[in-house]
């Protein structure tokens, strides 16, 4: 099926398109819809991605949620970064990454943002790993329904999937994301700053595929860019108020056998003036969850979580030694990417190494 292209804008000097999405819709969703379902698992059989409709009384709190989130990031991205260097990178999916700590959008780059992730599981525990400047109650509990609303949604797009599929009983989805098991889902985040892509050392971010089961993405800002499956190049995605966006990763793609589209993504500056805030929920499988995944191999969840973190953190060298499946999820592209590499001045980028806490 090919691909649709709303409209185009203008960005980089040239008309790019704007990828149309299907919108499901919560509610609909709550409800198992049988529509919905089967437009819901189409979608993610032919695209990996979609928008979620929250403009209903039971999807409204967590756009309200979202807003609470902003607040809060702001308040921890303003702090100076002795602050929040302090709390550093805890695991992978705990802690904080300065700008420039993985490749950037371009050749030559370093990334343009700062990220701040705080777990799912630690959020839980008794006295929870928080950086300080976010950690009295209101912040605890703004984390708290953010964690909680994100995983609601996703587990609610995971049931309708199972139904969809006709799967029962352990073979649902749901059965691989059981709440009390350990995982590394986890809320990201992100502050993009403003880059000039030309002249910038530190400019988006690179091109790749989630390691989650589903991503549920919360912007008010350009700058998200998707490559759908067969298509020649990449699109935006129009941010809309009141919607999610939700991609499929590489976790999910591999328990449905593959059939499942995980979502080439990257983020380009769009307004290089401009700040860009997202938070991203990453879903992800327990950790001990067993797939097989694009190379035939059997792996666990964290396995592959732990070896794909470790590609996005690699130099440029040591990154171009690992596998496209890794990074791509196995997912092919049609032609090559001409973006990364034209668009550039040849300009000496001092390598940065990411400041991972030793714990
Ligand atoms: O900032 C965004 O819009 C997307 C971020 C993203 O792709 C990620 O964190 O995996
Ligand atoms: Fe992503």
């Amino acid at each position: 099926m090919a691909t649709k292209v709303s409209r185009t804008v203008e960005w980089n000097g040239k008309e790019v398109p704007v990828y149309a999405m299907q919108t499901i819709s919560f509610s609909a969703l709550l409800s198992q819809e049988p529509a919905e379902l089967e437009k819901l698992v189409r979608c993610c059989q032919n695209e990996g991605y979609f928008y979620l409709d929250l403009n209903n009384i039971d999807g409204r709190r967590f756009v309200d949620d979202y807003q609470e989130t902003l607040k809060l990031m702001h308040h921890f991205f303003e702090s100076p970064l002795e602050v929040k260097n302090e709390y550093g990178l805890i695991t992978p999916h705990l802690g904080y990454e300065p700008i420039g700590s993985r490749n950037g959008v371009l050749e030559n780059t370093r990334d343009g943002y700062e990220m701040v992730k705080v777990s799912r599981d630690e959020i839980q525990r008794d006295s929870p790993h928080i950086p300080r400047n976010i950690k009295n109650s209101t912040d605890l509990k703004i984390l708290e329904n953010a964690i909680s609303g994100n995983n609601i949604m996703s587990k609610a797009i995971l049931s309708g999937l199972s139904t969809g599929l006709g799967l029962s009983g352990a073979r649902r989805f749901e059965n691989l994301h059981r709440n009390d098991r350990p995982s590394t889902s986890t809320l990201a985040m992100m502050h993009y700053i403003p880059s000039d892509p030309v002249h910038d050392a530190n400019v988006g971010h690179q091109k790749h595929t989630d390691i989650s089961s589903l991503t549920v993405l919360f912007t008010e800002q350009w700058g998200l860019q998707i490559r759908p499956p067969g298509t020649k190049e990449f699109g935006f995605v129009e941010p809309k108020a009141g919607t999610a966006i939700i991609n499929v990763g590489d976790s999910l793609r591999f328990a449905s056998e593959h059939v499942f589209q995980s979502c080439i993504h990257r983020v380009v500056p769009f307004d290089y003036s401009e700040h860009r805030y997202s938070v991203a929920y990453f879903l992800r499988a327990e950790d001990d969850t067993m797939f097989v995944d694009s190379e035939g191999r059997n792996v666990t969840s964290r396995q592959w979580h732990d070896e794909k973190f470790a590609a996005f953190l690699a130099s440029p060298m040591d990154q171009a030694k690992t596998p496209s499946s890794l990074l791509l999820g196995g997912m092919k592209e049609d032609e090559s990417d001409v973006y990364a590499a034209a668009n550039r001045k040849p300009v000496v980028v001092e390598e940065m190494k990411p400041a991972v806490k030793a714990h």
